[in-house]
């Protein structure tokens, strides 16, 4: 490549290349219609694919099939859309100087996969070391839930819900491995359903080898009770 062509290429790529862009792509007008608008117009497509598929939507148990699938849509699989659905993160000072890393382990994680629009099963594990401001122990299973609730990448995903916490308790401390079932890998496609996905993205001084193996310590710890 010339030089010139690269130039131009780093100047098209902006911020992006220094800082990976986690943001969802979402059309300028997405939220130019409400939530109702949205589900009457998916429950005509659902509708459309189902007839196209030849199933006959004036039986019974089908014909309520194409508003079932809007509605979740909207209100529930992506629902995590929705800026205004972001969990509010209720966060403390913390006052009790606790100084060493806190991990949320094994939070139940339902995504759906955006390039099949198959369901992503797993668990997310999430951990932070406080610079004075503590977040309450559910609020990460939220932000994790609130993330999972879109079309998604695993990579995306496991990036938003640090940036996120990186922002709710103003550090770059913080970090999220995810392991997670795709079920158009595990179902259709290559049909393995024994594999599954492990991505990690991690900030600051959990970038440091002996915090990243704490922090894996810790997501490993057998807890009984
Ligand atoms: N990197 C990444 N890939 C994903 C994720 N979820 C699904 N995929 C992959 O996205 C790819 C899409 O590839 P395509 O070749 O366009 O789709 P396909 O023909 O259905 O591919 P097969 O699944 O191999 O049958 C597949 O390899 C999926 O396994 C994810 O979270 N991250
Ligand atoms: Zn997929």
């Amino acid at each position: 490549m010339k030089k010139d062509n690269f130039d131009e290429a780093i100047d098209e790529m902006g911020d992006a290349f220094v800082s990976p862009n986690t943001d969802t792509p979402m059309r300028k007008d997405a939220f130019d219609i409400s939530d109702q608008e949205k589900i009457e117009s998916i429950q005509k497509d659902v509708k459309s694919i189902l007839e196209t598929l030849g199933l006959d939507l004036t039986d019974d148990s089908l014909k309520g099939t194409p508003k079932r699938v809007a509605k979740m849509f909207v209100n529930e699989i992506f629902g995590g859309l929705h800026p205004e659905g972001k969990p509010k993160a209720s966060t403390f000072q913390n006052k009790y100087k606790y100084g060493e890393m806190l991990v949320e382990k094994n939070i139940t994680l339902y995504s759906t996969c955006e390039h099949h629009l198959l369901p992503i099963v797993g668990k997310a594990h999430v951990g932070y070391i406080s610079n004075g401001t503590v977040v309450g122990l559910s609020k990460m299973n939220r932000i994790v839930d609130y993330y999972a609730k879109r079309p998604q990448v695993q990579e995306r995903l496991t990036m938003q819900i640090v940036k996120e916490l990186q922002e709710v308790l103003g550090t770059e401390d913080v970090a999220c491995v995810i392991d997670a079932k795709h079920l158009c890998v595990n179902s259709r496609g290559i049909r393995d359903i024994e594999s599954s996905t492990v991505t990690s993205e991690y900030g600051g001084r959990f970038k440091d080898p002996e915090a990243r193996r704490d922090f894996l310590d810790y997501i490993n710890l057998e807890t009984e009770f």
